[in-house]
């Protein structure tokens, strides 16, 4: 969901394209619910259709990772979910800051999925001295004040930015230059970020708006073809699917 950019070159890790990159964490959710099934091998079909991604780019995706699987065998599940958590730096524990404790950064804070993918909440910061010392899904939350010397004793470097959009850049730019290398953002404005840190953005009304635009044109695409056709029944327009189903195939490559 994360619509950002990382100011990184397109392709990194062993020349792992970024677009790969990008997909490994839909193989890897598909991989862990495979693997909670006990399921032990998985063809690159099944693979793809549970990740949402076609299969030609799924093999393609994992000969980068040398995962080439058996033929009429698959892919050893639990070989992969080590592969692609190793790939994306899921084997150590990352420790997180979370700035900005609202309704946003609370949701997020009470969010138990990030320990169980490697994502330990070191600390809550938030700028209200009224919120200091209560505590937010088991964490006190700490002034903004602290926030370099939070940074440097927990060894964070990612942060995720939970402000209003009129603090989010000074907010970055503390973060940045107490030692935070990845950001990710939640609040509407563009940050700036020196070259060597990666920022991804999250904004949910971007997907909204992206979501509206296909619903504006579905809905008009059925009108022309009632007009075009009045007595014809509705036509099935999944053709018009992207190679990975989510994505209508109406931009040009
Ligand atoms: N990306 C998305 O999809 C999405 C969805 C909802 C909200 N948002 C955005 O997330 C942000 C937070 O939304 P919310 O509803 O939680 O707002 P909120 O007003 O409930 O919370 C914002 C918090 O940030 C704190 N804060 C303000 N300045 C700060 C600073 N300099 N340092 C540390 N903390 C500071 C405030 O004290 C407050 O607790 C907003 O920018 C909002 O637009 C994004």
């Amino acid at each position: 969901m994360a619509t950002g950019r990382t100011h990184r070159p397109a392709s990194r890790s062993r020349g792992i394209p970024e677009a790969t990159v990008a997909r490994l964490p839909l193989y890897l959710r598909a991989l862990t619910g495979l693997s909670e099934r006990s399921v032990p091998t998985v063809s690159s079909e099944e693979l793809a259709a549970a990740a949402g991604v076609n299969s030609a780019k799924l093999r393609k995706d994992f000969s980068y990772l040398g995962s080439y699987g058996t033929r009429g065998v698959g892919y050893d599940v639990e070989y992969l979910v080590y592969q692609i958590s190793r790939e994306l730096g899921l084997t150590q524990d990352w420790p997180v800051v979370i700035v900005g404790i609202g309704n946003l950064g609370a949701a997020l804070a009470n969010y138990g999925g990030f320990a169980s993918r490697g994502f330990r909440v070191a600390a809550l910061i938030d700028a209200d001295p009224a919120m200091a010392g209560k505590p937010v899904a088991g964490i006190p939350v700490q002034h903004a004040d602290e926030l370099e010397k939070i940074v440097s004793d927990n060894g964070v470097s990612i942060g995720v930015i939970a402000t209003p959009a009129g603090a989010a850049q000074p907010v970055c730019d503390r973060l940045v230059a107490a030692g935070v290398t990845s950001i990710l953002n939640f609040a509407p404005t563009v940050l700036t970020v020196p070259d060597g840190v990666d920022v991804r953005k999250v904004d949910l009304s971007i997907e909204l708006q992206i979501l509206a635009f296909h619903e504006q044109r579905k809905a008009g695409e059925e009108a022309a073809n009632q007009a075009a056709h009045p007595t014809a029944a509705r036509r099935d327009d999944s053709a018009e699917q992207g190679p990975d189903g989510d994505v209508p195939a109406v931009m040009p490559a």
